[in-house]
């Protein structure tokens, strides 16, 4: 099952550097809304999504509830957190196809067939039929930026932490990847959290926009 049925609480949730408070968020995210979060370069945008995945490393810390339902995933393992975090680079498994890298999250079951299915079926709703067996290093940007939304969306997360992921990605093919994305997450109701400096990226999620300032002076 993917996304959370009721959305996302971000509560008081605060990223520390070696002890210090750095940036805090509190936000409600409905199934298949975007929240934007925009904010100067440093101010600890990737930190928070890092915090709420679970992967926040010292002198990082954080503190604060990230709710669904009655679950705080802060209290979880990074494992069994279930968020879908894609970064700016796309970054794939380069010792797996494609069609090996969006399988690698799936839940088990169902069997081979049914799993290759699933696959084809997502990588021909993000107009990518055939790519199955392709070495991912063989892809284009836009290919890769597609490809690791896919593998995030098919493990089943409960929402989408997206990392600036349309920056490397040349403008003429930004609002289709943007156009995917957003639908994507619609489709699916996943709550979705995007970090970006562009304002266009912003008014394509058609969301609510939060800017952080921080609580550091620069
Ligand atoms: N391991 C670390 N040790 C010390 N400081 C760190 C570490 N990791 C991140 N920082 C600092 O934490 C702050 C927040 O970094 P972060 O990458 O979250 O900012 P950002 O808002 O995403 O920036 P950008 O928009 O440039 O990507 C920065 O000042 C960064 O230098």
């Amino acid at each position: 099952m993917n996304g959370t049925g009721s959305g996302l609480r971000i509560e008081g949730l605060v990223v520390t550097l070696s002890g210090a408070p750095l940036v805090g968020l509190d936000a409600r995210i409905a199934p298949g809304e975007v929240l934007t979060l925009m904010g100067p370069s440093g101010v600890g945008k990737s930190s928070l999504l890092l915090a709420m995945a679970g992967f926040l490393q010292p002198p990082l810390a954080t503190t604060g509830r990230v709710m669904v339902g009655d679950l705080d995933l802060m209290g979880e393992r990074a494992e069994t957190r279930r968020l879908g975090l894609v970064f700016q680079d796309a970054l794939l498994f380069p010792h797996l196809s494609v069609g090996g890298n969006i399988a690698f999250g799936m839940a088990p079951g169902g069997g081979r067939k049914d799993r290759h299915a699933r696959v084809e079926a997502l990588l021909d709703r993000a107009g990518l039929p055939g790519f199955s067996r392709r070495d991912p290093a063989t892809l284009s940007g836009g290919e890769r930026a597609r490809v690791a939304l896919l593998r995030a969306v098919a493990a089943g997360p409960r929402a989408l932490l997206l990392d600036e992921p349309f920056s490397r990605l040349d403008p003429a093919r930004r609002a289709d990847i943007r156009a995917f994305t957003f639908g994507l997450a619609a489709e699916r109701g996943l709550p979705t959290l995007l970090v970006t400096h562009d304002m266009a990226d912003a008014e394509a999620a058609a969301g609510p926009v939060t800017h952080l300032d921080g609580f550091r002076k620069f």
